[in-house]
């Protein structure tokens, strides 16, 4: 049984390195996202806005075509794609680095159609990471993961679909033993969210209730997308800097606003990021 250890700041600077002078939008990554049926556009779109503001060198969305529009316009830096037209689909995943499945994908029989052929499709090589509806969809149809990185970022509610285990049930060794099962990463997301790994257990130990509110966790899903498309050396540790940087930045809004919006996080992430990269700079006062 491995111990419980808190998650810190230095994974920040571990991970956000200065971007090499001799680079192009290529060396940044690939990330394709892929979610937002008729009824949660607004998923698709923090999750992608999340992408493009961590830094990924190129960000395609995958979604209901009702969402086109609505995030080219907020959005000009992303690709769009509907996310039925699966010779488009298969060509982006074929190229991705990570993919980012799930924010606002919904639960009917094109969501599982959908979510399936992603499966077919990933690489053993592309970080999956497998998000909200995902989730539910995951657990519900007892699907087959496919090979590759995957990491799970369910809540709790999800976290009992995916594991059996219910909420007050969700203990280190109970969820430790569940994890080990599914031989992913899971992070379970809550106040001091848990992140599970094949070795090791480790816990967020900032973030705030300013937080609790829709779309907060695909935001989460869309930097976790951007970091491990676009720091490779180590897709786990890249995914716990994401975690950590989430809740930095709204720990550091969180001091002047009752409740922080999710795409107020994603619009401070290049300032965050810049500053960590930064020699010999502060973590967090970034503001
Ligand atoms: N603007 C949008 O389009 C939004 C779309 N969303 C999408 O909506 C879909 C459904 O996700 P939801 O999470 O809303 O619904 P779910 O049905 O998956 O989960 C919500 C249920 O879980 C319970 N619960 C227990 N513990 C919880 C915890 N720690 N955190 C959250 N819920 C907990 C809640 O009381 C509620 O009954 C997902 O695909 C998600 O990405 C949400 O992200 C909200 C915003
Ligand atoms: N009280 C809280 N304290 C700290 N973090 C929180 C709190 N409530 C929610 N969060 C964070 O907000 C995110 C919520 O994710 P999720 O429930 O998937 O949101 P959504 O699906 O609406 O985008 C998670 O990262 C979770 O850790
Ligand atoms: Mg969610």
């Amino acid at each position: 049984m491995t111990s419980l250890q808190a998650l810190s700041a230095d994974i920040l600077k571990e991970v956000i390195t200065p971007r090499p002078v001799q680079s192009y939008k290529g060396t940044f990554g690939r990330c394709v996202l892929i979610g937002g049926n008729n009824q949660f556009g607004g998923a698709i779109i923090m999750a992608t806005m999340a992408a493009v503001y961590a830094g990924t060198g190129l960000v395609t969305a995958a979604t209901d075509p009702i969402n086109i529009t609505a995030l080219r316009t907020r959005l000009p830096e992303a690709m769009v794609i509907d996310y039925q037209d699966f010779n488009q689909l298969a060509t982006l995943l074929s190229s991705a680095d990570s993919i980012v499945v799930g924010p606002g994908l919904g639960e009917t029989e094109t969501s599982l159609k959908i979510l399936k052929f992603v499966f077919n499709q990933v690489h053993a090589n592309q970080c999956l990471i497998i998000d909200g509806s995902a989730i539910t969809l995951v657990a519900n149809h007892h699907l087959t993961l496919p090979k590759a990185q995957i990491i799970f970022t369910p809540h709790e509610m999800e976290w009992q679909r995916l594991s059996g285990i219910a909420i007050a049930d969700q203990t280190e060794v109970n969820n430790q033993a569940a994890q080990a099962k599914l031989g992913a990463m899971v992070m379970v997301k809550k106040h001091h969210t848990k992140i599970y790994t094949n070795q090791d257990v480790y816990q967020l130990t900032i973030g705030t209730p300013a937080q609790a509110t829709g779309g907060m966790g695909d935001t989460l899903a869309g930097i976790v997308g951007a970091f491990t498309a676009q720091f490779r050396t180590d897709y786990q540790k890249s995914a716990l800097a994401a975690v950590y940087a989430h809740s930095a930045i709204a720990e550091e809004l969180a001091a002047n606003q009752y409740v922080v919006l999710p795409t107020q996080i994603s619009a401070q992430l290049p300032q965050f990021m810049h500053q960590i990269s930064q020699p010999d700079e502060r973590p967090i006062g970034f503001i």
